[in-house]
């Protein structure tokens, strides 16, 4: 075919312009993602030769060469992976494929410097050639095409690309970049080795270069390294989650992290085991410091990268994790599972759950280790953080122990200043697991059964006694006054909404705390746990309030004679009120408002139904029950008043705005207190 020039997709276009403009503060991770899609390549190739073993031609040995040419000021890496043939170098090198990368580009601000750090953080793939490259050419042959459909293409990286037809013996890519002149640091062997070092060391195919000699000059002029004819492997070239924990680094850990999950920050913790036993396999995950921009993207696939005996199988296999886990990242080496395993036979294999299960208890058990070192109330902890606990093994899990014997690939010596350092880090390491992705674990109460207490633990929410999110229910149990048989929570739209509830009022009289609960999840998350501990959970807002043996005997005979003395009142509310109440009672919960609203016992809370019709989804007609405070002025003026009818109807709605609700007529409401004004 004759050469043909064609026009980048607008979102490639505009993601070039960004990438040569903007400004690229760590240029040199363009040879991790072109390195990265070589090996990607491979892997892909080794995957597709597991049904045609002829695709491997006569060059079975899969590796990624990196070479450079000072005169021409170009650098090359080339891959013998499956390649590409003309029609998927056009739609996969001048279109954005990736979801992930289309949303990110909405993201975009249009202001340089926080889209440059974006990018940074996101990782462009193949156009991040361009960082250093004034001009790329790709040429590539397609595993099992002749040699006569090869393909070049070539880009200056602006609006548009060109591609011919071109004969290549040779199967695979390679990717030459003709470099700008800031680009031309990476001539230099010891350069790129330090980067692949850096970056691709635990890539699992080998990295070649040419090795380089020391040439003595003329005359003794002082002299050069030059290159020779002999390759060598410059990368460790095995499958870090292969290798010995004792052998690999924190930064190893970390830079594989980042290449897997595209977060330019650390993640917060990692763990890495052998299991043996029942169904063997290999697992490293990560818990990430950040949560991805589409965490909340129903369509997002979770999971992690699933390898069978160091081949890559798929990237997100969604079987290995709860969807509650979905932030975990990492990576699982199965030995026993088949090599064609697909998606389908995922979700129905026995060893699939095993690890399933297993990924799902260590997990737990590194959040449990991260909550244990969190520092629980900054000011009540000063000074007496206690470096010897900062134990960096998990405790054993007895479950797993009994089903499969877990072996810590290798244990790290810390000095005491790592350990000093590692701890005061990892004090707050919880509460930033928590700010990110504490709604998703939430999920889990309704997701996840076995695992309910687990989860309950790690919850942890603002009370009375705390603005931040740090109260656990143990926290809170520890608190309880004496007779109190309850754990009080309220749900609420926000945080003042919720302290300032009137629902909260005899609480806060008696001293005791409430859970402040203002997720989304929360309610329905709360459904799922009907008890921490032996202790019943119990909304403030629910049913009639029960103080139990926190009420004194006075208290309750003044409830009880309140109740016998307002019934004729209360009849009289219940028929004004019958199109908007289910009941009127009189109460002991409110100190300083004259009523409240509050749902049955097991009903859903009129927020809920709220939050549910606002996301368009049909929720039950709530009719509240209005409770009304018999020492009240206000509600002592009601009987016999002129305006009954009124006053009976603005309770109501100020007990609804009270709550953040709205009055199902605000005309009328205004039109009645405005006539009370008067
Ligand atoms: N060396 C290569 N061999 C074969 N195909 C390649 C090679 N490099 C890139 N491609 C193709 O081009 C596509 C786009 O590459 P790019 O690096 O931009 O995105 P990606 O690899 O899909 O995503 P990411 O790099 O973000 O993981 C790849 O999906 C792949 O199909």
């Amino acid at each position: 075919m004759t050469k043909q020039t064609l026009s980048f997709q607008a979102e490639v276009a505009q993601l070039l312009h960004l990438v040569t403009h903007a400004l690229y503060s760590n240029p040199e991770i363009f040879l991790r993602e072109l390195i990265s899609n070589a090996s990607d390549a491979c892997d892909k190739l080794r995957f597709e030769a597991l049904n045609d073993g002829k695709l491997y031609e006569d060059a079975p040995d899969l590796q990624v060469r990196v070479s450079f040419d000072k005169a021409a000021k170009t650098l090359t890496i080339t891959d013998n992976g499956i390649g590409l043939s003309e029609a998927e170098a056009i739609a996969n090198l001048g279109t954005i494929a990736k979801s992930g990368t289309k949303e990110f580009m909405g993201k975009l601000s249009g202001d340089q410097k926080v889209d440059a750090q974006l990018i940074g953080q996101f990782g462009v793939g193949f156009y991040s050639g361009f960082i250093v490259a004034d001009k790329i050419t790709v040429e590539s042959r397609r595993a099992g095409l002749p040699a006569d459909q090869g393909v070049r293409w070539v880009s200056g990286g602006t609006g548009d690309f060109e591609v011919e037809t071109i004969n290549r013996p040779l199967r695979g890519t390679s990717v030459t970049l003709h470099l700008r002149p800031e680009g031309e640091e990476y001539l230099n062997t010891w350069k790129l080795k330090s980067i692949i070092g850096k970056y691709s060391d635990h890539i699992s195919l080998p990295i070649l270069m040419r090795k380089e000699e020391w040439k003595e000059g003329e005359d003794n002029k002082g002299g050069d390294m030059v290159l020779t004819d002999e390759w060598e492997t410059v990368n460790k070239a095995t499958a870090l989650w292969s290798r010995p924990k004792k052998d690999i680094t924190a930064e190893e850990y970390a830079e594989f992290y980042k290449q897997i999950s595209y977060d330019h920050e650390a993640p917060l913790a990692h763990s890495h085991n052998r299991v043996e036993g029942g169904t063997e396999y290999t697992q490293l995950l990560y818990i990430p410091g950040k949560a991805p921009m589409d965490l909340w993207n129903r369509d997002k696939k979770g999971g992690l990268k699933l390898y069978v005996k160091r081949v890559f199988i798929m990237d997100d296999a969604e079987a290995l994790l709860p969807s509650y886990l979905r932030f975990v990242k990492g990576v699982v080496d199965s030995a026993d599972l088949p090599l064609n395993v697909s998606r389908e036979l995922l979700q129905e294999s026995r060893d699939v759950r095993a690890i399933r299960d297993g990924n799902t208890r260590r997990v737990l058990s590194m959040l449990e280790d991260l909550a244990k070192k969190q520092k629980t109330a900054p000011e009540s902890q000063e000074g007496k953080i206690d470096v010897g606990s900062g134990d960096a093994v998990p405790a054993p899990e007895p479950t797993e122990a009994l089903s499969a014997e877990v072996t810590d690939v290798v244990d790290k010596t810390a000095t005491a200043a790592d350990a000093a350092a590692q701890f005061a880090d990892e004090s707050d390491k919880y509460a930033r697991f928590y700010a990110e992705f504490g709604s998703v674990l939430k999920e889990g109460l309704g997701e996840d059964f076995a695992n309910r207490e687990r989860l309950a633990k790690l919850l942890r929410f603002a009370s009375t006694q705390s603005d931040a999110v740090t109260v656990s229910f143990a926290d809170y149990k520890s608190r309880m006054k004496e007779g109190q048989e309850a754990i009080y929570y309220i749900t609420a739209d926000s945080l003042a909404a919720a302290k300032n509830s009137p629902q909260l009022e005899v609480f806060k009289k008696k001293g005791i705390e409430v859970l402040l609960m203002t997720d989304r999840v929360d309610e329905w998350a709360l459904n799922y746990l009907n008890e921490f501990d032996g202790t019943p959970l119990q909304s403030v807002a629910k049913g009639a309030v029960d103080l139990g043996k926190l009420q004194d005997e006075e208290e309750k005979k003044a409830a009880e004679e309140a109740a016998e003395t307002f019934k004729p009142l209360l009849a009289k509310l219940k028929e004004a009120l019958k199109d908007k109440a289910e009941d009127v009672r009189v109460t002991t919960r409110l100190v300083d408002s004259p009523a409240c609203l509050v749902v049955q016992d097991h009903g859903m809370s009129t927020q809920l139904a709220r939050m549910l019709k606002q996301a368009g989804q049909s929720a039950p007609e709530v009719k509240p029950v209005l409770e009304v405070n018999a020492e009240h002025p206000l509600v002592k003026k009601l009987d016999g008043s002129v305006h009954f009818h009124d006053l009976a109807h603005i309770l109501f709605d100020q007990a609804l705005l009270a709550e953040g609700g709205l009055p199902d007529d605000p005309a009328a409401y205004v039109r009645r207190v405005n006539a009370l004004l008067a």
